[in-house]
């Protein structure tokens, strides 16, 4: 009652019972729960998770409402458990409440990561990321009799090289402290546990039975594994001596921490350090391998689609290439459809981030007051018969002549968010899943393993913020003969 103090308008909801609120109407995915829910209680609801309210957004008009009518009222973040311990108490950007610590963050890493001068100097380490993992999958397919691919450990090993060269200098291909074949269990295993909710997150005395549950040590653990991570790569820029040459953001960060800034200005810590590393490896390396594995399971499902891109491809670059540039990308256009349509049933964060709001505000008509954590269900939205035709089926062509793309600029497709929060990575994102893919389209002709049909391909979830897909995809490589 206090949180919520006006009853007048508020959206409808399902009843909720006393100190759990809606938490036992919920399955396993939160965004499969939710679309369902909303089935019956519309586009704007208010359940309660524990004693905590939230709105589920689940339509275009109302997350362009959210998103860009109120979007300085809506672009904070509320706090968790998990995120606040992987976020080194909320120092990253990504978790960041909305302020100067978030303000300062996100302009750093824009700067050092993402600015049109580093998008170009940082193409080479995608290209020769590319050109490996082509070399990676050709030994595959050079056995005899062929052997499958594990694309989940493959693919994650490129984005993961590809993020931690440009974004921690380091050549992870060369490096004796992570175990480049187990990266995807890092990642995966982090980002599932700074997504998980704490019960100290919904219940005041939750923390208690987190403790007793093993929900606590859980988190801890893994938090664990993470630093350690983090440690050696700090390390090792210390002891080479390199914070001075500003080669990467850690350079740049270290640099900054050591220099004390004027009394009342910005002070950058080591806390905001660790926090920015832990946005950059997670959310850089999670999204876009999820997006390059659902898009190749996908093609893998409809064989249709795969053969005319596939035709496309080869007939627009022509025959025998040695190697795939990113100028080879703009010429690609059923590529770039086939991965909007993955974006719309696959949305790798189909919740977004979460989004408190910093006054009271109206959402289709209903009052939202201030502090009222939000939620847009873009799973929901992408479904939504009113935004496409057939809307569960795979079909790449809906966006031939359709101007929805996935920028933030079209609400009814939103794999990147929009707004003040919308993803800086997004160029970064794209680029490293559309040269990973073309490289695979181009060089290779996929079947399923043996014994497999297109009816065994495992559809199950994983992931909390983050959605992967739960079983690893396994494909035969076959080298293409021109
Ligand atoms: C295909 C690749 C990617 C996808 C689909 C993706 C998706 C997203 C989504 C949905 C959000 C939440 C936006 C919102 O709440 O409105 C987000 C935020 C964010 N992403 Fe990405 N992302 C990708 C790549 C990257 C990369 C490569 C990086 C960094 C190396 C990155 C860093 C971030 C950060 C720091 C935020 C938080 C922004 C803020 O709160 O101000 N992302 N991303």
């Amino acid at each position: 009652k206090k949180l919520l103090p006006s009853k007048e308008k508020l959206p409808p909801g399902p009843t909720g019972l006393p100190i759990i609120g809606n938490l036992h109407q919920f399955g396993r995915f939160l965004h499969k729960s939710l679309h369902k829910i909303s089935q019956e209680y519309g586009p704007v609801m208010l359940l309660h998770f524990g004693v905590v309210p939230v709105i589920i957004v689940s339509s275009k008009e109302g997350a362009e409402e959210v998103l860009k009518t109120h979007d300085l009222e809506t672009c904070s973040r509320p706090k968790t458990v998990g995120t606040g311990l992987f976020t080194y108490n909320f120092k990253d950007v990504g978790f960041a409440p909305f302020g100067e610590n978030w303000r300062e963050m996100r302009k750093i890493m824009v700067l050092e990561l993402f600015s049109q001068k580093k998008l170009k100097s940082f193409r080479y380490i995608r290209e020769e990321e590319s050109e490996l993992l082509v070399k990676k999958v050709s030994n595959s397919a050079n056995e005899k009799p062929t052997s499958s691919v594990d694309l989940r450990k493959v693919i994650f090993s490129y984005a993961a090289s590809i993020i931690c060269r440009l974004a921690f200098g380091q050549n992870f291909h060369e490096c004796d402290f992570v175990d480049m074949e187990r990266v995807e269990e890092l990642v995966l295993e982090s980002e599932t546990n700074l997504g998980s909710l704490s019960l100290a997150d919904f219940f005041p005395a939750g923390w208690l039975i987190d403790r007793i549950s093993g929900q606590h040590s859980r988190l801890n653990k893994a938090f664990a594994k993470l630093t350690t991570f983090f440690e050696h790569v700090i390390d090792d820029h210390l002891k080479t001596g390199q914070p001075q040459d500003h080669s990467d953001i850690i350079s740049v960060m270290l640099d900054m921490i050591n220099k004390p800034n004027k009394v009342g200005s910005f002070q950058v810590t080591d806390d905001h350090l660790r926090g920015v590393m832990s946005d950059v490896f997670l959310a850089g390396v999670n999204a876009g391998a999820i997006t390059m594995i659902w898009t190749m399971t996908e093609l893998s499902r409809h064989p249709v689609v795969m053969k005319k891109l596939q035709e496309e491809i080869r007939a627009t670059l022509g025959p025998n290439k040695e190697r795939i540039t990113e100028e080879d990308l703009e010429k690609v256009e059923y590529l770039k459809l086939v991965i909007e349509e993955t974006f719309r049933l696959h949305p790798p964060a189909p919740l977004l981030l979460p989004r408190l709001t910093m006054s009271d505000i109206k959402i289709q008509g209903y009052n939202i007051p201030k502090n009222t954590m939000i939620q847009i269900n873009t799973y929901t939205i992408g479904r939504d018969p009113k935004n496409y035709t057939k809307p569960e089926e795979f079909i790449p062509e809906r966006f031939v002549d359709n101007p929805i793309e996935y920028k933030g600029k079209h609400f009814e497709l939103l794999p990147f968010g929009a707004g003040r929060r919308v993803c800086p990575g997004m160029a970064t994102g794209i680029a490293m899943v559309e040269l990973c893919l073309l490289s695979l389209l181009y060089f290779f002709d996929w079947s399923l393993p043996e014994g497999m049909t297109i009816k065994n391909i495992d559809m199950e979830e994983t992931g909390a913020f983050v959605i992967a897909k739960k079983v690893p995809l396994e494909l035969v490589p076959n080298l293409h003969r021109w």
